[in-house]
């Protein structure tokens, strides 16, 4: 039994690159699309927003001289990479899917819209949500918040290379311990850098529940589905 009816994922561009220093891992990305096809499976409604780190961040070219703006639609047009070769490979593994773009660009995908968004996913497709929001200044993380609170979805979940939101970042602080549930007021307060502010605010006041967890290792996805405590919930 799924715990959720309709979810939006978030998925890292970096997660993507798996062992690579740049693009697309081909084993990740097929890991990826199983894990949905799981979910798909058992009726679970699914939205997904994709990053674009793998390729170009608009902020790493701005520190290069790239115009910010620009560089924010490079990132963009990124995501949409991503969301093109996610959707072939769910395809590739049975899964009826569409990409929507937050930026016109018939017929690469539909422009988005939430009523195409929730027809698609009422009719058993799976939907990315590829542009992010569509304007500079954001990251995929607002764009996924966002989109979860359009949809109208019962949870986001941020799937990650880490295994939840820790007391600091794991990677970089050994000694840090994993919290099994948080609220937004404690993520400003500890100042914890697991998504961006904009994002959790945007949960915060609507009342969108993020749930943080390890989408790198096979099988995860269902378990959050079917309602195992692997990851980080977090809530008012
Ligand atoms: N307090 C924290 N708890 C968990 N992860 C954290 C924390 N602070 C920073 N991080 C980092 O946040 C990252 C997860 O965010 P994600 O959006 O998937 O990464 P990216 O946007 O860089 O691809 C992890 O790489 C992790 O090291
Ligand atoms: O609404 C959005 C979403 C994304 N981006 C750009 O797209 C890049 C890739 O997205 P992100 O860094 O969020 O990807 P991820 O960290 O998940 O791989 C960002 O750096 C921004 O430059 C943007 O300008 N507006």
């Amino acid at each position: 039994m799924a715990a959720f009816k309709r979810i939006l994922l978030k998925l890292s561009g970096e997660s993507l690159m798996g062992e690579k220093q740049y693009g697309i891992d081909e084993k990740r990305l097929s890991e990826y699309a199983s894990q949905i096809a799981e979910i798909a499976a058992l009726g679970v409604q699914v939205g997904i927003v994709i990053g674009g780190g793998n390729i170009f961040r608009g902020l790493t070219g701005t520190s290069k001289g790239f115009d910010r703006v620009q560089g924010d639609q490079m990132g963009m047009l990124a995501t949409v990479i991503n969301s093109l070769a996610l959707n072939s490979a769910l395809q590739a593994a049975g899964v009826k899917s569409r990409v929507l773009t937050a930026i016109r660009m018939e017929p690469i995908g539909e422009f988005y819209s939430k009523q195409k968004a929730i027809s698609s996913l009422e009719q058993g497709e799976v939907v990315i949500l590829s542009a992010g929001t569509g304007n500079p200044f954001f990251t995929t993380d607002t764009g996924s918040s966002l989109r979860a609170i359009e949809i109208e979805a019962d949870v986001m979940l941020k799937g990650t290379r880490v295994d939840g939101i820790y007391t600091a970042d794991p990677e970089k602080d050994k000694t840090a311990t994993k919290f099994d549930e948080i609220t937004y007021d404690e993520i400003y307060n500890r100042n914890l850098k697991v998504m961006d502010l904009t994002a959790t605010t945007m949960c915060k006041e609507n009342n969108m529940p993020i749930y943080v967890f390890d989408m790198d290792t096979v099988g995860n996805l269902k378990k959050v589905i079917t309602g195992e405590k692997i990851g980080t919930l977090v809530r008012n």
